[in-house]
């Protein structure tokens, strides 16, 4: 607790130790006469039942506000008490003035050591205590019972006997009984009459006793009243306590936003400064901007007139689009119209084409003629077609001379020979030994796009070891485009055809297969690794719509659906590699067993709701030989019956579809 509470608790403490006695101390002050007003009336304090009450709106309590009400009080508690002087002996606890004998025995008998002078004065402020307006009348007995002890003049004297102050002391001789009788009588009736005045003296004082118990009692009450107010003033003052504590944290709280708001506004201060640079920067750019503007006006102007001479030019124009445009759509009726034909066309080409195809035999047989080799296996640059024993003709003929080592009457071909040295045979085809992959192709070709319109076509090649079988079927594809051979160009001309035919209406979806026949059983090329067993089967296509032929059906075969040909050589190389794996384990195996490449060419036309399925199917045979020649044995031999096993039947199979048995 601060100081600021003592104000009222010094008051009551004034009040508290205000004995009786103590108010009695002041009544000498009171009982000056108090000089009269200008209205006559006295100037002194007027009686009042009621002591200064506290105010229940006490200012703050402040430090400073204590030490005011303390100044308040203490010149008048010296004023009364003594004057100035009085003051600081009061402060220093010095002892009270001299009054007169009574009364100072008095206060000194009933004054408590440390009772603060400045208490027992504190009734003089504004008006008087009870005790002193009640006592003024005894304490001006007091003061008289004083002055008759002073205005009598006379000093007791060592015998008892009284003698007027100031005057000489005379002594009596002792034989003057009378006179000093008479000045016993004298003291007698002097002591008699101060007797006298203290009984009355003593009258008055219990009078005073009793207003003073009267007093205290008032006192008392009012003190029960301060009392009370007081607690009033302390519930006020907790209130106002807790009032300045909330304030107080207003005014941290309010302190702490305007530091806030003084952050923002720095901050804010900061963005102006950044603002009016930009702001700055800005009004640069468009003093250049404008500059700018004014050549982009110059400019607009000349290019609107230059719009209006083009819109003249354009309206002329629109007249000339919409002649073109009549043109336009009448073209369209007639591309439109072409394409119908076009469509017919095509339809009848592909009859056409295949009743060529039939007319030229729906079994053709071509023969190529192997260039003579150099040492190092590569084709004689020299004399290319020239062949011993070997003629050509009419691009058909095969003409063979005789035999010139071994037995005289059989022939190359293994036929007893006749009268005549030479023996013909007649092919479809004759290529010569210079024949290129593409002249071979240029033949082979009508069948692969016999396939693209539905036909299932098979190609052969056939011959004996080392004749050039896969020479011509697959070619050499590090030697360069043009030693590619039968199978990359018909994989070529398939996607070519159908990306073309596409245009027509025509979707196809086309699969591919790579499977070898080795001693009669049959291997995946696609998928070397599995084990599932591979059966040939015929499959019933009567349900479908595209073919109702039926056709030969490989069990466990991986069927690979490709849309380009970029697709198909990675399968021709993967068919190679497992080849010649295979070939490594047995010796030339390559030329021991037969390869089938198969393409499954599947086409819808939109246009025309045709639809068609073909099958180009490019073989590579083993190579056949005379086993009484080569005089195989063993495995050897096993595998040279197995070649000329399946030959046979294949033979057996084309005789019987020339003879159009079965078909
Ligand atoms: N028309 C040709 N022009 C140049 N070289 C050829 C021609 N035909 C074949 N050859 C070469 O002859 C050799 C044998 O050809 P190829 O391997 O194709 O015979 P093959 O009939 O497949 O034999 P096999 O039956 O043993 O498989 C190869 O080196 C090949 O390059």
């Amino acid at each position: 607790m601060s100081e600021a509470p003592r104000s009222p608790l010094i008051t009551l403490n004034a009040v508290e130790g205000q004995t009786p006695k103590a108010v009695a101390a002041v009544k000498p002050q009171l009982q000056a006469p108090a000089p009269a007003g200008p209205e006559g009336r006295s100037r002194l304090p007027q009686p009042q039942t009621r002591l200064p009450m506290p105010s229940t709106h006490l200012p703050l309590p402040t430090r400073n506000g204590a030490s005011k009400r303390k100044q308040d009080f203490t010149p008048d508690v010296q004023q009364t008490v003594g004057g100035k002087k009085r003051k600081a002996d009061a402060m220093r606890g010095a002892p009270p003035p001299k009054m007169p004998n009574i009364v100072r025995r008095t206060a000194s008998a009933t004054t408590r050591p440390g009772t603060r002078t400045a208490a027992t004065a504190k009734p003089a402020v504004g008006r008087p205590p009870a005790a002193s307006r009640a006592g003024a009348s005894r304490g001006a007995a007091a003061a008289k019972t004083a002055a008759v002890s002073k205005a009598g003049g006379m000093t007791r004297s060592n015998s008892g006997s009284t003698i007027p102050k100031g005057a000489p002391v005379k002594k009596r001789p002792a034989w003057d009984l009378k006179g000093r009788i008479e000045d016993m009588e004298k003291t007698m009736r002097s002591m008699q009459s101060e007797k006298e005045a203290i009984t009355q003296q003593k009258e008055e004082i219990t009078q005073h006793s009793d207003n003073i118990q009267q007093d205290l009692l008032t006192l008392q009450r009012e003190n029960t009243t301060l009392r009370q107010r007081v607690n009033e003033a302390e519930v006020t003052l907790r209130d106002l306590q807790s009032k300045n504590r909330n304030m107080e944290d207003d005014l941290e709280r309010v302190n702490r936003q305007k530091k806030a708001v003084e952050r923002e506004r720095d901050d804010l201060e900061s963005d102006l400064q950044t603002s009016r640079k930009e702001c700055q920067g800005l009004k640069g750019t468009i003093a250049q901007q404008a500059a700018a503007q004014e050549g982009i006006k110059a400019e607009l102007q000349l290019r609107n007139s230059q719009i209006e001479t083009t819109n003249i030019a354009l309206q002329a124009e629109k007249g000339a689009v919409a002649s073109l445009q009549a043109e336009l759509a009448e073209a369209r009726d007639k591309i439109a119209a072409l394409d119908r034909q076009l469509q017919q066309a095509e339809t009848d080409r592909r009859v056409l084409h295949n009743t060529i195809q039939e007319l030229k035999g729906n079994i053709r047989v071509f023969a190529r003629l192997r260039p003579l080799l150099s040492p190092d296996g590569n084709a004689a640059n020299d004399g290319l077609d020239d062949i011993p024993h070997f003629d050509w003709h009419d691009g058909n003929i095969l003409e063979l001379d005789r035999a010139m080592d071994g037995d005289p009457n059989e022939t190359m071909s293994g036929f007893k020979r006749t009268e005549s040295q030479k023996i013909e045979f007649s092919f479809d085809r004759v290529f010569a030994p210079s024949s290129s992959q593409g002249e071979v192709f240029e033949e082979i070709s009508q069948l692969v796009q016999s396939a693209l319109d539905g036909y299932k076509v098979c190609i052969f090649a056939y011959g004996q070891t080392g004749s050039g079988k896969t020479h011509t079927m697959e070619g050499n594809l590090e030697q360069g485009p043009e030693q590619r051979g039968m199978i990359p160009r018909a994989v070529e001309q398939v996607f070519r055809t159908a990306e073309r035919l596409r245009g027509k209406g025509w979707e196809y979806k086309i699969s591919a297969s790579f499977l070898e026949i080795y001693n009669e059983s049959l291997r995946d090329l696609l998928d070397s690794k599995s084990d599932k067993k591979m059966d040939i089967k015929m499959k019933d296509n009567r349900g479908s719509k595209d073919n109702k032929t039926n056709d030969v059906h490989v069990t466990n075969q991986v069927v690979v659906d490709v849309n380009s040909e970029d697709e198909v050589y990675p399968l021709l190389k993967k068919a190679n590699k497992h080849r010649a794996v295979a070939a490594t384990k047995c010796n030339d195996r390559s030329s021991r067993s037969h390869s089938v490449f198969q393409l499954r060419i599947k086409g819808q036309n939109s246009l025309t709701s045709e639809s068609c399925a073909g099958m180009l199917n490019l073989v590579d045979l083993a190579g056949s030989e005379q086993v009484k020649k080569s005089g195989s044995q063993g495995k050897q031999l096993q595998e040279a019956q197995s070649i000329n096993k399946s030959l046979s039947n294949l033979s057996l199979v084309i005789t019987a579809l020339s003879n159009k048995v079965g078909c």
